[in-house]
């Protein structure tokens, strides 16, 4: 049976120039694997890493690979500002470079890049963002650890309590959108550093009126290399959600003010 999600070469052209933005801090021993990945999966795809400045020479090793691949970046930046302002610098490099959709995908293999085509398959449908959701139907995680399932599916419920976001993986960091989504949801405006980022991003979409999508993926967690999930990074998501919640109730949060081209 042929798998109509399946990429292959120029499969999904007639959505425009796709660039696949990797964050990384200290990745070095996921970073051309997941490079690798992406390139079998969508060819056509161009990929840029946006890293921090890794400690462990990330960066020096992308270069190292994108020598003999055109298709393929680096955006040095200047230290570890979060992963909200690697995606938001990732996402305006793009941008400004006439990348049509723009993919958030994390370098250590938890988004395998073979299902990057369903992704791409729902913006063909007709999604403004596609979400890869591990908590819909066909969804699920592998080798999660309990405690973060529990933090990850709380976090969800939190911020469908709090902002009344008809999402079920609102933390989840496997998405392509549209540049129109991009702009149309204000991304200049967010300040978002950590995971919460991404339901910032999400709430923005839908109050914007976009249409969010959620595609089920299978969420592998990662075989090497330590996640850069910490305590503040919690603490931020706690006091953004709860802050966002208590300011919509009052009526002071409207529709997304959206951004120029430039
Ligand atoms: N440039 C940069 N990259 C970062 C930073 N912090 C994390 N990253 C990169 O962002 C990706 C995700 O970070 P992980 O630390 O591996 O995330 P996780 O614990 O597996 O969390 C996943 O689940 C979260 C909760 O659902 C998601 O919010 C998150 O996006 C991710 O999918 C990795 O490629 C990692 O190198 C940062 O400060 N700067």
């Amino acid at each position: 049976m042929t798998d109509s999600t399946a990429g292959g070469a120029d499969a999904f052209g007639d959505l425009g120039k796709i660039l696949v933005i990797i964050p990384t801090y200290n990745e070095i021993l996921n970073v051309g694997r997941i490079i690798a990945r992406v390139r079998t999966a969508v060819p056509e795809a161009h990929i840029l890493v946006a890293d921090d400045n890794s400690p462990d020479g990330t960066g020096a090793e992308v270069d190292r690979l994108a020598a003999q691949d055109p298709n393929l970046q680096v955006l040095h930046r200047r230290g570890k500002e979060g992963l909200g302002a690697a995606y938001l610098a990732g996402f305006r490099w793009g941008i400004d470079r006439g990348y049509d959709i723009l993919v958030e995908m994390d370098a250590d293999g938890s988004h395998q890049p073979e299902q990057l085509p369903r992704l791409l398959t729902a913006l063909r449908g007709g999604a403004d963002l596609a979400l890869g959701s591990r908590w819909v139907a066909g969804g699920e995680v592998v080798n999660w650890p309990k405690s973060r399932e529990f933090i990850s599916r709380g976090g969800s419920m939190y911020s469908r309590l709090m902002l009344g976001v008809p999402i079920r993986d609102v933390t989840g960091g496997y998405r392509a959108f549209r540049k129109q989504t991009l702009l149309g949801l204000g991304m200049s405006q967010v300040a978002s550093q950590g995971y919460c980022f991404q339901v910032d991003l999400a709430w923005r979409a839908v109050r914007a009126g976009f249409s969010v999508v959620e595609v089920p993926i299978t969420f592998v967690e990662r075989e090497l290399g330590a996640s850069k999930m910490s305590r503040d990074i919690l603490a931020e998501a706690l006091f953004r959600v709860t802050g966002w919640g208590i300011d919509n109730r009052l009526g002071r949060i409207g529709p997304p003010v959206a951004d120029r081209e430039t």
